[in-house]
């Protein structure tokens, strides 16, 4: 589904992204994890297409189709889906309208009908059970005044309503509750499918406890520098990043 070869992106002539290389499939769960400032957030953002990191290397192609080519809003048309670590607020627009004008362009994009006012609501009354989201929360602009965990839990419910072939989720954890926790990976859990992939980029093995993935990769100076399974977080929790950097960097001598 994805393949990523070789990318090297920049930030204002800084070099973050040093030569990525990964394969997702469908019905795949990736976790991305590695120290601060590893590139992580880098990544998922190159991936969505925001403008501000400019790749000087490599390629990405998405469903056999070259994603870097992409706009932004073609790549979500596409079906990528990038769950912000700092979801945006935007007053003045209601999560509803926000999303009914989201999934009708995505609808329109793949040449299906738009979703009617009664079809729409009653998605989603369908996927607020999913994760478990007021109902006045939807009606409230878009974000402004969420608490953090409003804010998240949102964006899986959005997630939820379009569907998407490829999730890229940063820091869903980040400010989530324990119970938060739970109903957030168990909506990402019941998305999941043999059809679309998920990529993780967590700090905390304890969200793999809920979002079990099927490989593990560490992010170090803009490139993966160990892939395994679920037993790697396992690993990295209890020994920490030093290990592997000591391997990398004294290899790199
Ligand atoms: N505008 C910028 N100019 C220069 N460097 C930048 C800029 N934006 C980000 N960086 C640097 O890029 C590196 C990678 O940042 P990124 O946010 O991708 O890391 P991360 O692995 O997601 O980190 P964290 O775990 O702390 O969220 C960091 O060293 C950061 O300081």
């Amino acid at each position: 589904m994805l393949t990523i070869k070789n990318l090297h992106a920049s930030i204002e002539g800084t070099p973050i992204l040093r030569g990525i290389n990964l394969e997702v499939k469908a019905g795949e769960v990736h976790a991305i994890m590695g120290p601060n400032g590893s590139g992580k957030s880098t990544l998922a953002s190159v991936l969505a297409g925001r403008e501000e990191y400019e790749v000087t290397e490599g390629e990405v192609i998405f469903q056999g189709k070259d994603l870097l080519e992409m706009a932004p809003e073609d790549r979500a048309r596409e079906g990528v889906f990038l769950a912000f670590q700092y979801p945006v607020e935007i007053p003045g627009v209601s999560s509803t309208n926000f999303l009914r004008t989201a999934l009708n362009q995505v609808r329109e994009y793949r040449g299906q009908e738009p979703l009617d006012a009664v079809k729409f609501l009653s998605l989603m009354k369908e996927k607020m059970k999913l994760v478990e989201i007021d109902q006045k929360l939807l009606s409230r602009s878009l974000n402004e005044g969420f608490s953090g965990g409003e804010k998240k839990r949102n964006e899986i419910f959005q997630m939820a309503m379009l569907e998407p072939t490829l999730s890229i989720l940063d820091e869903t954890d980040s400010g989530l509750d324990i119970d938060a926790l739970r109903i957030v990976s168990n909506g990402v859990n019941q998305l999941k499918s043999d059809k679309n992939a998920t990529i993780v980029v967590t700090h905390y093995q304890r969200l793999l406890d809920y979002i079990v993935p099927d490989y593990v990769h560490v992010l170090y100076k803009g490139r993966i520098v160990k892939s395994g399974t679920k037993e790697l977080a396992l690993e990295l929790e209890e020994k920490g990043y030093d290990w592997i950097k000591e391997e990398v960097d004294s290899a790199a001598v």
